[in-house]
């Protein structure tokens, strides 16, 4: 499948959830079998090698960080919403494109010298990603990259991340459209 087919599976709702956000919406690539399938395989592929643990971003990061972690034979790590994990955890806050909000993972669960990839939907503003990098180094691991499937080049995001020494790919780009 073509990335043109892939990013024609990915729907645009105007004004949600806020006036003027174009929000792009992946459940409309996620019920199609093959192309939630080669979103998954392409991710994988342009991922960081040795990865033992992929840290998914709540609540669409799960669902692409559950499939590559199945490809590539690594656990996986729930970045979670403040006041989800049931155990001691850590967290950070952090601001939204169209909010504000806390994320925390549990204490203990990454082992010593793990390399971890970190996995999303999508990259906006980086706010959510570079908060889940700082939570993972406090944890004193190595975020050995990050994957997206769609990063949006105008807020600056993705940029952000590779200017912080981060490994950064992302599949589709939505740019002035
Ligand atoms: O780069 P940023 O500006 O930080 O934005 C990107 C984040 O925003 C979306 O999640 P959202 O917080 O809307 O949560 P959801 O997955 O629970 O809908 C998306 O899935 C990313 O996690
Ligand atoms: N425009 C957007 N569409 C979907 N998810 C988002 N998260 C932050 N900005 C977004």
């Amino acid at each position: 499948m073509s990335l043109a087919h892939l990013k024609s599976l990915i729907r645009t709702i105007p004004d949600f959830p806020k006036a003027g956000i174009r929000f792009r919406d992946v459940s409309s690539l996620l019920v199609d079998a093959a192309g939630f399938a080669e979103a998954v395989e392409r991710m994988a592929s342009i991922a960081p090698q040795d990865i033992d643990l992929v840290a998914g971003i709540e609540a669409r990061g799960f669902i692409f960080a559950g499939a590559i972690a199945g490809k590539i034979d690594a656990g996986v790590l729930m970045v979670r919403k403040g006041g989800k994990l049931p155990g001691p955890a850590m967290g950070r806050d952090y601001a939204l494109e169209y909010g504000e909000d806390r994320l925390e993972i549990h204490d203990g669960q990454i082992p010593a010298g793990s390399r971890v990839l970190l996995v999303d939907d999508l990259i906006a503003t980086g706010g959510t990603a570079l908060t889940s990098c700082r939570l993972i180094e406090d944890a004193g691991a190595e975020v050995a990259g990050a994957v997206f499937l769609i990063d949006l080049p105008d807020l600056g995001g993705a940029q952000r991340l590779r200017d912080s020494g981060l490994d950064t790919h992302a599949l589709l780009t939505f740019e002035g459209e």
